[in-house]
């Protein structure tokens, strides 16, 4: 069984619909990209795994759990984390506590052995912030680690936001264009820490970018959408030479993905 199966779902908003039918799996510590030119359904269908919409039919199935109706406040529960396109940071809050504030929603300490300090509230923060140091560590934070967030360069507050997101653990990180205003040095350390951050934390990476060349890096797979539906699913190099993946992007204007 896949870890994540999006299963023939149909997203409306109004008339338009969004997304028509599309279906795809990702396998536990995979790396799938999912493409597509604009206004194909990226977007949507990633807000549909992270329970921000709810599919008006097809079914979402993540580590053997039907996740469809599942609010967006639980996905964390679940082992799905997520990076929002335009940030979601504490602005105010340093580097640390924007990490560390990752690991309290997903906290398990109850409010009343919280209130009377239970030891196991103390070693679960003593765990919390061993990890945070670690993936300080690992993102290259350790420096402005006591920063507040909004000094630093946009580049590093996405940096900050992966690790806020990948503190809880996850089985499967969501990345929403990672690669968005970040210049091409950063686009190339994005890429080999995408790659360690999978081998570090074993777990799988659902990449929705326009950034094509990283895209065909990194993933091992690719999922590829046009108005709303999949058009093709397969290996960096088998999409590459899709003919109709080849097609929707000449027709479809789309810069970066005519760059590639
Ligand atoms: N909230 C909404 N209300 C109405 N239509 C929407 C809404 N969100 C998306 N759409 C429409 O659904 C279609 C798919 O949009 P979506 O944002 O998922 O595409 P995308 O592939 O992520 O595009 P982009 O690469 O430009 O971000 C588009 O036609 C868009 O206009």
């Amino acid at each position: 069984m896949a870890l994540l199966e999006v299963e023939d779902i149909v997203i409306r908003f109004g008339g338009v619909t969004a997304v028509a039918g599309v279906s795809f799996t990702v396998e536990e510590r995979q790396i799938c990209g999912l493409i597509g030119p604009n206004g194909a359904g990226k977007t949507t269908t990633f807000n549909c795994i992270n329970g921000i919409y709810r599919p008006n039919s097809g079914r979402i199935r993540f580590d053997g759990h039907d996740i469809t109706a599942e609010p967006k406040h639980r996905m964390t529960g679940f082992g799905i984390g997520r990076t929002f396109q335009n940030l979601a940071l504490f602005r105010s809050m340093t580097v640390r506590e924007n990490v560390l504030a990752g690991a309290h929603i997903a906290g398990h300490g109850g409010f009343l052995a919280c209130a009377f300090a239970l030891p196991q509230v103390w070693r679960e923060a003593a765990m919390v912030e061993a990890r945070a140091r670690e993936l300080l560590a690992l993102l290259n934070l350790e420096r402005v680690a006591d920063a507040p967030v909004a000094a630093l360069p946009f580049g590093w507050q996405k940096r900050v936001e992966m690790a806020r997101a990948l503190i809880s653990r996850p089985k499967l990180l969501l990345l929403d264009e990672p690669a968005g205003g970040l210049n091409h040095g950063e686009v190339d350390e994005l890429a080999e820490l995408l790659v360690e951050i999978r081998r570090n934390f074993d777990l799988a990476i659902l990449l929705v970018e326009h950034h094509m060349s990283l895209v065909m890096r990194v993933s091992d797979k690719v999922a590829v959408l046009d108005f709303g539906k999949k058009i093709a699913d397969g290996t960096p190099d088998e999409v590459r030479s899709n003919p109709e993946v080849i097609r929707a992007y000449l027709g479809g204007g789309d810069d970066h993905a005519r760059a590639a």
